[in-house]
């Protein structure tokens, strides 16, 4: 293997995948990728596709959109499902969007599942999906007011309508998964990937 450490590309624009990344000392180069992912999953409900292979086919679609553009790179493309009780939730448009999904997520358990893939030269190389499970406390509409006020539209990014490391944990009885995963990516079988690739020591 030559001694030239492989550039690694991130195909996301969630910050918070960028800090996970960057935190674990895995230096990367961003490049959102554009992709429509409304259609996507409209087409794939259609068809009855369970949400593995919902989050699957879009991290894969977005680390191949962006390999182009970064020939020899290794490109990380990543999805992260929210699935409540067989409805599919995504990223709340805005406050009273939060309000309602978190009034229909509380009191009740919802899956995520985050997947990462990895391309180069436009060949998919590694994916990995990993799920979570979720039990949210059965919280008062005054305590949900006061959550959504000190949280503030940060949480607007994220699938769920919080951020499990910070006051989101608040509305939480009880989390069984990985913790990366539940943040939106399988981090630790990716780092694996990394390493068998030489970008971080083994
Ligand atoms: N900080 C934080 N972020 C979370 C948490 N749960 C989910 N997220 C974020 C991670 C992702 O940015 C987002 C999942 O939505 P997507 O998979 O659609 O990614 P996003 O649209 O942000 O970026 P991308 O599609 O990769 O360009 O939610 C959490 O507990 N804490």
């Amino acid at each position: 293997m030559s001694g030239a450490v492989p550039t690694v590309v991130l195909a996301s624009g969630s910050r918070t995948r960028a800090e996970m990344l960057e935190r674990a000392g895995v230096r990367v180069t961003l490049a959102p990728a554009a992709v429509d992912e409304e259609e996507i999953k409209l087409a794939a409900r259609a068809e009855g596709a369970p949400v593995e292979d919902v989050a699957e086919a879009l991290a894969e679609l977005k680390a191949q959109r962006v390999t182009r553009k970064h020939p020899g790179a290794l490109v990380i493309g990543a999805d992260q499902m929210l699935e409540c009780e067989g409805r599919w939730f995504d990223k709340p448009a805005d406050r009273d969007a939060a309000r309602a999904q978190l009034q229909d997520l509380r009191g009740k358990t919802h899956r995520l599942v985050s997947c990462a893939v990895v391309s180069r030269d436009g060949e998919r190389l590694w994916h990995h999906v990993d799920r979570a499970r979720l039990t949210m406390r059965p919280f008062s509409d005054a305590f949900l007011d006061s959550y959504l006020n000190a949280a503030g539209d940060d949480v607007l990014g994220s699938v769920g309508a919080y951020h499990l490391e910070g006051l989101g944990a608040q509305l939480f009885h009880r989390v069984d998964g990985d913790f990366f995963t539940i943040l939106g990516l399988p981090l630790l079988p990716l780092l694996g990937f990394l390493r068998v690739h030489g970008v971080i020591a083994e």
